[in-house]
């Protein structure tokens, strides 16, 4: 399988910058009753600023439970961290507080889930739920973060955004909702974002338009990326590298059009073979 380079946008960045977000030998454990799953072991991940990292594997294999201890948002119990460190902004995020940490999510590092309808509130008007998080990480007034609401839904293609405000999340179609959601998770002008299958949910012509709408807002914004997905065709079309996991381990990481090209580890190898849409990316 190979892939055209002319076609994909690496944007160079200085040898010697530092990763924005660094993931260093994160081990995380569930002690569950009556056995202990090993989910994340020794796993190890970098992302820049501007760049897309793919983090692929199947179902199970730890990509979740890794996106998720960056914030702390593995349910501990029964989630234990037995080793490792989460490098941001000079500071490890296992260290944090829950307060601190608190004030990392949404201005910081934001994170995108693969169903809108789990994350946004039923119950709340989807504009006053982006505003919302402005109350939370700004001094504005409320009628600032409604303004800055309105134009994050505009920017993230909602047609009419002065009368979608106003709509509740079962009013809008799964394409819409995960818009919503994307406004709400870059409202604040986060440095990273980390999107987890955040097109699974979707018909595969919304999911096309998502993924374009996240490498927009990632290339103005100047974001750094993880994108966690099974679909090993999307990671074709958007990201700059990739970590291929199985069993709680990394197995194989590089510059997807390397690790594409000439996989290294059998069960890349493997993840290749079984994705025929591959050929056409
Ligand atoms: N809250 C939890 N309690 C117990 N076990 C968990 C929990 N969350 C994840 N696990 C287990 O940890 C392992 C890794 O799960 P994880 O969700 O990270 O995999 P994944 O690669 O993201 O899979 P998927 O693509 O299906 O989301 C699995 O064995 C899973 O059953």
């Amino acid at each position: 399988m190979t892939m055209d380079r002319q076609t994909r946008d690496h944007s160079p960045r200085p040898v010697d910058a530092e990763p924005l977000l660094q993931i260093k030998h994160l081990s995380v454990d569930f002690r569950l009753p009556t056995s202990v799953v090993h989910a994340v072991q020794d796993v190890s991940l970098a992302v820049h600023a501007g760049e897309t990292l793919a983090v692929v594997g199947e179902s199970g294999s730890g990509k979740s439970a890794t996106a998720l201890s960056v914030l702390g948002l593995n349910p501990t119990p029964p989630c234990v961290y037995t080793g490792g460190e989460i490098l941001f902004d000079g500071h490890d995020l296992l260290k944090l507080s829950e307060k601190e940490l608190g004030r990392i999510r949404g201005r910081d590092i934001a994170m995108v889930f693969q169903d809108p309808m789990t994350s946004l509130d039923p119950l709340q008007h989807v504009g006053a739920q982006v505003a919302e998080v402005l109350g939370h990480h700004t001094g504005m007034s409320r009628a600032e973060a409604r303004e800055a609401a309105l134009a994050a839904l505009d920017e993230v293609g909602i047609p009419d955004p002065a009368q979608r405000y106003r709509q509740y999340p079962h009013e809008l179609s799964g394409g819409l909702r995960q818009r919503v959601m994307i406004a709400t998770a870059l409202v604040g002008r986060p440095r990273v974002l980390i999107a987890d299958e955040p097109t699974t949910a979707l018909d595969v012509t919304v999911q096309r338009q998502i993924l374009d709408l996240l490498v927009t807002l990632q290339h103005k914004h100047d974001m750094a990326v993880v994108l966690i997905t099974h679909d090993l065709a999307v990671v074709a079309e958007t990201a700059d590298r990739v970590a291929v996991m199985n069993k709680g381990e990394v197995v194989e990481s590089g510059d997807v059009l390397d690790v594409f090209d000439r996989p290294a580890d059998d069960y890349t190898r493997r993840l290749l073979t079984v994705t025929p849409r591959l050929e056409a990316a």
